[in-house]
């Protein structure tokens, strides 16, 4: 039956999947759950072959990490379903969360095989969180990625965030448009997202309109009569013939009554038809009136146009930004790299894999990025045991961590921490910025990136290194794997 204060669903406690309770219970119950372990989440490859990726998503984590505490329906929905005995329940019950996060901010380039979220401290506390971690991370950074592809093909024009009719359900759609404005879209058509983040709104008007009206002179001049501000629509039955002839009686007609922005257009050959509206506004004397242009776009349609000379002047993206269409997934991992054991001492772990690039690097690390001073743009990130810092160094040692005779010897630089303090042992210490600064710190970090790296197609590799110690504790480590196997073996 409905019980309103046990079905209170206001918290993404259970937003996790089974398995990592059903680890907390097996911790639980063998006496382990407040053992310390540190977790990293990294990625493998930058999404939609890009040469970075852009991090979004700590303002959600944040939020989630905050309100984590298990309601009484949760608990009893626990109970109902599984096999947890009380002392569990209880200790559910109890649950404060002293964890250490750290995170690279919103807004901040990042790469692969980094880590780019740690979580630490006691280890059921640790497994909790995994899921929504990945999930809020993973989504936001990949559409914030995305949206920085888009910036960088329209350049100075301005973008609009079309997306949330075709977004993977209202939540997307929502953090997918705070990721976009990270990534350099300008203003949202979510005007719900506009009301929680502050991002601002705009918009034109549908084909319906004109339906509604039954021809386009009613409908423009209907829609002109009830706002200042104007983009019609021309497309809905002929753009040049009449959708764009109308829109300039409308104007002409309206005069100073209203702002004639300009007009959208959302089908056929937009380099065409976008070439004849621009003659066809400034003959009739509209040289600042805007062309609008939406119709599936993305980066590279958007590129195409622009080399084909389309005369469009705002762009609105939708289904393929708010979808990663080309590219749905990130991919990010939730790996554990240090536990303790019953001596209370802390263990590094790694996962072996055939496949050099699979296999782990072990340990609580740091991310440096690393940028020469003379040039002010990075010149690659340096991965470190949690003790070393660079900043106590004259010269570095770069190293590919593949290839190691891809080398180089970099001084006169400048080493800045990625991974940031954002809770400490529970606390919240980190002081979130607003929404504006994220996307101004993100803008100048695309800056500070050379364009080898930022081009779209095929960019060049961007090096992501380990430091000396690291990758001689990654080596030992994994001989020393192999070498227990071996005796085992030998046993057997
Ligand atoms: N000049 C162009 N060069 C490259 N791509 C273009 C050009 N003009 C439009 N496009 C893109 O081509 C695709 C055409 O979509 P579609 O086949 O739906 O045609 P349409 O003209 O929009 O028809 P509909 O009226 O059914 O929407 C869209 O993704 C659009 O952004
Ligand atoms: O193409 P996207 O990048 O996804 O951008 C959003 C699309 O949503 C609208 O179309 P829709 O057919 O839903 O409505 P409409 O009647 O206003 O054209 C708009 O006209 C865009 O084409
Ligand atoms: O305002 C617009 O033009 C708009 C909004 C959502 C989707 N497509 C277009």
């Amino acid at each position: 039956m409905f019980n309103p204060e046990l079905d209170r669903d206001d918290s993404l406690i259970l937003h996790t999947d089974l398995y990592e309770i059903n680890m907390m219970y097996t911790y639980f119950k063998k006496g382990i759950s407040e053992r310390k372990a540190v977790f990293e989440v990294y990625f493998r490859k930058e999404p939609f072959g890009n040469g970075y990726a852009l991090f979004a998503g700590l303002s959600h984590m944040i939020d989630y990490i905050k309100k984590i505490h298990f309601a009484e329906s949760d608990l009893q929905y626990l109970k109902e379903n599984e096999n947890y005995d009380d002392d569990f329940i209880s200790y559910l019950r109890n649950l404060k969360i002293n964890l250490t996060v750290r995170s690279a901010q919103e807004g901040e380039l990042v790469f692969a095989n980094e880590p780019i979220v740690q979580v630490e401290g006691p280890l059921a506390q640790c497994q909790l969180v995994e899921t929504a971690i990945l999930n809020i991370i993973n989504f936001q950074t990949l559409i914030a990625t995305k949206a920085a592809r888009v910036k960088i093909a329209v350049g100075d024009q301005a973008i609009m965030e079309f997306g949330s009719r075709r977004a993977q359900e209202t939540d997307a759609a929502i953090w997918g448009t705070r990721a976009a404005y990270i990534g350099g879209f300008d203003a949202t058509s979510n005007v719900r997202a506009g009301k929680l983040f502050g991002i601002p709104i705009s918009g034109t008007h549908a084909h319906s309109l004109v339906q509604a009206f039954g021809n386009e002179y009613d409908a423009f001049m209907a829609y002109a009569q009830t706002h200042k501000d104007c983009v019609f629509l021309v497309d809905t039955y002929d753009t040049l013939r009449s959708g764009v002839p109308t829109a300039i009686k409308v104007a002409d007609e309206m005069g100073d009554k209203i702002n004639f922005l300009g007009v959208r257009i959302d089908s056929g050959d937009m380099a065409y038809i976008s070439k004849k509206i621009r003659k066809q506004l400034d003959d009739a004397g509209y040289p600042n009136a805007k062309i609008f242009a939406s119709n599936d776009l993305d980066e590279k349609t958007i590129l195409n146009l622009k080399m084909q000379g389309a005369k469009i002047d705002v762009w609105g993206v939708g289904t393929k930004l708010i979808t990663a269409y080309d590219q749905p997934a990130l991919g990010g991992v939730y790996k554990l790299v240090s536990i303790e054991h019953s001596d209370g001492k802390m263990y590094d772990t790694l996962k072996i894999s055939s496949n050099a690039e699979k296999v782990s690097t072990p340990g609580k690390k740091q991310v440096w990025r690393i940028s020469a001073n003379s040039e002010k743009k990075n010149e690659g990130d340096w991965i470190s045991c949690w003790n070393e810092d660079p900043r106590k160094l004259d010269a570095l040692y770069m190293f590919h961590p593949q290839y190691t005779y891809i080398n180089k010897i970099v001084t006169n630089y400048t080493a800045y921490p990625i991974l940031k303090d954002i809770f400490v042992d529970g606390k919240q210490v980190y002081v979130e910025p607003s929404l504006q600064e994220i996307k101004k710190f993100a803008m100048t970090n695309l800056d500070g990136l050379w364009d080898e790296y930022k081009r779209s197609l095929n960019p060049q590799e961007y090096p992501v290194d380990l430091s000396q110690a690291l990758y001689d504790h990654k080596m030992h480590l994994i001989s020393k794997i192999r070498n227990q196997i071996i005796k085992r073996e030998c046993e057997d």
